[in-house]
């Protein structure tokens, strides 16, 4: 069996993980395919490139062609919109949900004038939320590239998925984990996705031992609030949901890029209805203008 992989050390290790995670359930032994894809090789603001999916439609490429069997998608990464020539066989146990900071200090204590790098419209307008007084600086590159902006001194601190920085090992640079109350992670963050062709009824079983049904749930009530939104990875939209295995409890935000104005709501549902959760969350807050706020950014 091979597994497609993007060749950045984010995406080999978490490709890894779940090939040794799914030899440990099954004894199968998987062979790792490293495929280089257009995001990784544009120097284009991920913002900018006009559509969702630039790290994932290579993969997919690869298993039309028949080329790898199944892949390994952060699923934050992948587009709402299903393409019914896929499926996502498993979404196995998520890891860290949260956002970090890179830097020298705490967010906190920053000096005013600070630069601060994310390319995340998301967490430029979350964070302007929590304190406008900081230089916003986008940027864009692996999670390597934004961390030595830090260390070059270009840059005061950087704002990345705490899960990533814990999968390349350079979760001891982090100098705050901002909690969920605070800063709303991206629908589907710190989650992996498995992914094979639909017509593979065979993988969909033996892909299936991977799947945790409270990452499944949660992630799409989620993505659910994204889909109905009609907003994609780059929007200013935040989404939290936990499957405690009886309610599934959703958060979810919509914030101006400016950080002045924000729709925030939860709503508490049955884990079995998950999306439906998530949809008539979006829905009310479209009523109370959480489109409006999107603005532009919402395609
Ligand atoms: N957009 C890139 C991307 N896709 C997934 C992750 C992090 C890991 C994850 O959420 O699973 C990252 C980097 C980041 O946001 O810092």
């Amino acid at each position: 069996m091979k597994l497609g992989t993007r060749r950045s050390l984010m995406a080999t290790t978490q490709s890894q993980m779940i090939a040794d995670l799914y030899t440990a359930k099954t004894g199968r032994e998987i062979e790792l395919v490293g495929i280089t894809t257009f995001g990784d090789v544009t120097k284009a603001q991920l913002s900018q490139l006009g559509g969702t999916g630039v790290f994932v439609s290579a993969l997919r490429d690869k298993l039309v062609e028949g080329e790898i069997d199944f892949a390994v998608h952060s699923l934050k990464d992948l587009p709402t919109k299903q393409d019914p020539r896929f499926t996502l066989a498993a979404l196995p146990e998520r890891h860290d949900v949260r956002d970090a900071l890179v830097g020298r200090t705490k967010f906190a204590d920053l000096a005013p004038g600070a630069k601060v790098g994310t390319g995340s419209p998301r967490r430029i307008a979350m964070l302007r939320a929590l304190r406008q007084d900081l230089d916003y600086v986008p940027i864009r590159g692996n999670a390597d590239t934004r961390i030595g902006k830090v260390t070059s001194g270009e840059l005061d601190a950087v704002v990345l998925a705490a899960a990533g920085l814990t999968r390349i090992g350079r979760q001891g640079e982090i100098s705050q984990i901002f909690e969920v109350e605070e800063l709303l992670p991206a629908p589907g963050q710190g989650a992996l996705a498995v992914e094979c062709l639909s017509t593979r009824s065979d993988l969909v079983d033996f892909l299936s031992v991977l799947d945790d049904p409270r990452t499944r749930s949660a992630v799409t009530a989620e993505r659910a609030v994204l889909s109905a939104l009609e907003a994609g990875c780059s929007a200013p939209v935040g989404a939290f949901a936990l499957d405690d295995g009886h309610t599934l409890n959703l958060t979810a935000v919509v914030v101006s890029l400016d950080g002045r104005e924000a729709v925030r709501k939860s709503a508490a549902g049955s884990p079995s209805e998950a999306m439906e959760l998530g949809r008539d969350l979006a829905a009310a807050m479209i009523a109370d203008g959480a489109d409006r706020l999107m603005g532009e950014q919402s395609h």
